[in-house]
């Protein structure tokens, strides 16, 4: 099993639901300690076709559902990706609406994230000796939002495509109680879920372009007209869903064969921590500097 690849720069993250692609050739398998541990299962290293580009798949929770939200090794998981090459990705979760008109079986393209995770879950790359403050306000990739948008005419069943929404995040693993479904409708949040922080967080951090597709499988809890949600009935959704996540990976990966067009994509947000990071190289530990040049080399001794 090879553990170096240089020429990976999209991942795809798979979440509840959707566990591997289908339609695309494994050419190898990783998985590598960070130092920041092991990433939730190997990363798969899959073509569309000999000459397309090589993109790299991670399931969120393991392949087979073993990492709670909670605890999802989202530090290694973004490390590891980094480290192979990775600038961009594209992750995929499966949410709650809490819009009358995002359906379930809708997709959502969120701009905006509300945290509402307990403090629990490491969140950052920064906290062991060097000190940074990464600009998260803008906390997805508008270029690869756009990206995907662009092949909305694929998406079947009547699905349809939301964009500029806010997602909010809670701790989990229980869903949300009534009250809590209904202030975060009070809050603006559209849809909800449990693992867009850290991630998104992390990517920023690792310098690594990030664009969450939500897929919604239920209304959580605030519509009195109907039982509130299940793992059953997200799983159900789930099902279907996968069908429409995965047309939607084929046609964004079968346009990045063209990669000359697609440099915006693909180089990410490079250079976007050079002025975040306060702690300079001289006062740095020797562990910190190596922990740190695992993810963001170009800073580092
Ligand atoms: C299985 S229901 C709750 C679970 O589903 C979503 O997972 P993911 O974001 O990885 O698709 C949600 O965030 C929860 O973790
Ligand atoms: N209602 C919900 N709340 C949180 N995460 C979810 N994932 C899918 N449905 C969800």
């Amino acid at each position: 099993m090879a553990t170096s690849h240089t020429d990976v720069h999209l991942a795809i993250i798979g979440g509840s639901g959707l566990y591997k692609l289908d339609g695309l050739t494994v050419v190898d398998e990783v998985y590598p300690e960070t130092p920041w541990g092991y990433p939730s299962d190997k990363i798969l290293i899959a073509q569309t076709a000999p000459s397309a580009p090589k993109i790299a798949f991670l399931a969120r929770h393991g392949h087979q559902h073993q990492h709670s939200p909670t605890k999802v090794p989202s530090r290694a998981n973004m490390a590891a990706l980094k480290h192979l090459g990775v600038n961009a990705i594209i992750a995929f979760s499966a949410v709650g609406s809490l819009r009358e008109e995002i359906r379930p079986g809708d997709f959502v393209l969120p701009t905006q994230i509300i945290d509402r995770t307990k403090g629990v879950r490491p969140d950052t790359f920064f906290d062991n000796g060097i000190l940074a403050h990464a600009s998260f306000a803008n906390p997805f990739y508008a270029p690869l939002g756009d990206l995907v948008a662009s092949h909305v005419h694929v998406l079947e069943n009547d699905c349809r495509l939301h964009r500029d929404k806010t997602v909010v995040t809670i701790e989990g693993p229980a869903f949300s109680t009534r009250a809590e479904s209904n202030l975060y409708r009070s809050w603006g949040c559209d849809v909800v879920n449990m693992t867009a922080i850290p991630e998104a967080k992390l990517a920023c951090e690792a310098e690594i372009a990030y664009q969450m597709v939500c897929m919604s499988t239920d209304y959580d809890c605030w519509r009195e007209s109907e039982e509130p949600v299940t793992v059953q009935a997200v799983m159900s959704a789930m099902g279907r869903n996968a069908v429409n996540a995965k047309r939607l990976i084929q046609a964004v990966l079968d346009t990045l064969i063209d990669v000359e067009k697609h440099q915006e994509v693909l180089q990410g947000i490079k250079g976007t921590m050079q002025y975040a990071i306060m702690t300079p190289k001289h006062a740095r530990s020797a562990e910190a500097n190596s922990q740190l040049r695992y993810i963001l080399p170009q800073y580092c001794d």
